[in-house]
């Protein structure tokens, strides 16, 4: 029997981290694991904004035509990083637990206040910018962009005075003792996915190792968050470059799902929240997805669309 599963991913530390961890998790299963490292387009190119180059499967196109093409049994995304709709021959099998799904600041100043301090503040989402605006409108947002790695030497260089990033990267790369703030998640709602690492196959993958992914990778409290996560976005029709937010976590045995939409100048914020049973979770997304739609959210993605064909 075929006991090894083939892990694609970028080749990014953070990538190369997240495909570690996976193999980890497959060890005691007794299969045997080979990562194949997968360079994209959003690698290739770091001097154009992500919106500019067209969002779409930046990180992701060329991981899945290894999936396609059988090169490789699973591919290794950070879920946050996948669009909302993935090929039809491809399923997402897998997600891991998830982080703090929280973002953070982090600065080489210890003594910062984000509440109060004209800072320099480097981030490049869409998301994250027009949070910056609504909450905290004194501050700067720079574009950034890069690997972990390049942002921190920028950092470092002074070219900012903090930055603004996903708690789950800064600590999975070992910078958490830069951290001089964790900001909620209740009014700073993090992207669609953000904490977790998705597993994705092709349909066509052995029902053995799909098996042995389902047991030793996923968990299945955070799959049920994220698929509703996802069938929100899905309802907006929207990648990971549009300013939308979705967090959806457990209480009790429910799952409450908050999602929304902000203007790219945060003048602009529709939201919506819901609770349903786990296995609910597509109707749940949608519900949310529609509320905020109907809301004002369509006009402010046909605002977005509309700015972005004319940059
Ligand atoms: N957009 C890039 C990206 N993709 C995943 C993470 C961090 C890990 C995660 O959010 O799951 C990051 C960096 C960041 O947003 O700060």
């Amino acid at each position: 029997m075929n006991k090894l599963i083939r892990i694609g991913t970028r080749g990014s530390k953070l990538a190369l981290w997240q495909a570690e961890h996976i193999a980890g998790l497959i060890k005691p299963s007794g299969y045997r694991t080979e990562i194949v490292p997968i360079e994209t387009r959003g690698d290739k190119i770091l001097d154009v904004s992500i919106s500019k180059i067209g969002s779409k499967g930046v990180f992701t196109e060329e991981i899945e035509a290894g999936l396609l093409n059988g090169t490789i049994d699973i591919a290794v995304h950070s879920a946050k990083d996948l669009a909302s709709e993935i090929p039809d021959e491809l399923e997402l099998v897998a997600f891991t637990e998830r982080e703090q799904a929280n973002d953070v600041i982090v600065s080489y100043r210890k003594d910062i206040n984000l509440a109060k301090d004209k800072l320099k503040i480097g981030t490049s989402a869409t998301r994250r910018v027009a949070f910056l605006k609504h909450f905290y409108p004194h501050v700067e947002a720079a574009t950034i962009r890069g690997n972990l790695q390049t942002r921190f030497a920028k950092l470092e260089a002074g070219e900012y005075d903090a930055l603004l990033l996903a708690y789950a990267g800064v600590y999975r790369m070992g910078f958490e003792h830069l951290i001089v703030e964790k900001i909620e998640t209740s009014y700073f709602v993090p992207a669609v996915g953000q904490g977790s690492i998705a597993i994705e196959c092709h349909k066509k993958l052995s029902f053995d190792k799909k098996e042995i992914l389902e047991r030793w990778v996923n968990h299945p409290e955070t799959e049920h968050c994220i698929r509703a996560e996802r069938a929100f976005l899905r309802t907006l029709q929207g990648g990971c470059s549009i300013p939308a937010f979705g967090y959806a976590h457990t209480e009790g045995n429910m799952i409450t799902l908050k999602g929304g939409i902000i203007s790219l100048d945060g003048q602009q914020i529709v939201k919506a929240k819901h609770s349903a049973p786990p296995a609910d979770f597509k109707a749940l997304g949608e519900r949310v997805g529609d509320e905020v739609l109907i809301n004002g959210g369509s006009t402010i993605l046909s605002d977005i669309k509309s700015y972005a064909s004319t940059t």
